[in-house]
């Protein structure tokens, strides 16, 4: 995944807002980047636009050999489904479906279906294969986000998208789904993206890219494994951004 030179400009006239102010940056495939910046500074709406959920003002946004901006919105729609996973705060399983249901469903909304073992296999990547016929509401809240982890990346996108994904979590229970995170990106070489507010979660990344008003004010390439020290680097770095 590519951006270059994308800027997205929120609202027209006086109402205007530049939220995003010119981000190039290439994503190398197989590695997971976390997104950080004081409240404001553009991560999500940087997030959106990389994962075609918005359309920038200006600039290109490559993903899996397409420019999403000159995408319509049927083939934008066809290539968020068949190439792109999302996980967000919140886990947004369905209540009345089991975890195998709720992992089959994108593929059933597509209207395809995934094969018993690619469902079996999402499950067994985030160690539940023996929870596949628990409801959500059977669940702990860390299990809830690895079933939505495992529907993200039950169709194999090229690249997942994670907005907060450890928001919703207890700290013992994040630090679980952010190995996971970290070992489904090693072990598959699923291109991840993660915007976080956390630097402990940051520092499971490979690289960190600090945002202020818009721009990308740093790249930080982290030690991987090395969490404690990451951390401080990245806590260090967004103290000197909000008083910057
Ligand atoms: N739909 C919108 N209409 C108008 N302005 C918007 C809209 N969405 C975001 N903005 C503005 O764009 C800027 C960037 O917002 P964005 O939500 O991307 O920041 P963020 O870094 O994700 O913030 P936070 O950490 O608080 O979630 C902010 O000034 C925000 O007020």
């Amino acid at each position: 995944m590519r951006l270059h030179a994308v800027r997205k400009v929120h609202g027209t006239g006086e109402n205007a807002v530049t939220a995003l102010d010119g981000i190039t940056h290439d994503f190398p495939s197989g590695t997971l980047t976390a997104i950080m910046g004081p409240s404001g500074s553009g991560k999500s709406t940087l997030l959106h636009c990389a994962a075609g959920l918005d359309r920038p003002t200006s600039g290109r946004v490559e993903l899996a050999g397409h420019d999403l901006t000159t995408l319509d919105e049927v083939r934008l729609t066809k290539l968020r489904r068949d190439r792109i996973g999302f996980v967000f705060q919140a886990f947004n399983l369905v209540e009345s479906l089991t975890a195998a249901q709720n992992v089959e469903l994108p593929a059933r909304f597509a209207r395809r279906r995934l094969p018993a073992a690619q469902v079996t296999a999402a499950l067994d990547a985030v160690g539940l294969a023996d929870r596949a016929r628990h409801r959500p509401g059977q669940l702990s809240g860390g299990q809830q986000q690895r079933v939505a982890l495992a529907r993200a990346l039950a169709t194999r996108p090229a690249v997942l998208f994670a907005d907060e994904p450890t928001g919703a979590l207890d700290t013992t229970t994040g630090r679980h789904v952010l190995h996971l995170l970290r070992t489904l990106v090693d072990q598959h070489g699923r291109t991840t993206v993660m915007v976080t507010h956390d630097p402990a979660a940051a520092a499971v990344a490979d690289t960190v890219l600090l945002l202020k008003d818009g721009r990308l004010t740093e790249s930080l390439t982290l030690h991987p494994g090395r969490l404690a020290a990451n951390t401080a680097t990245i806590a260090g770095r967004m103290a000197q951004l909000e008083v910057a």
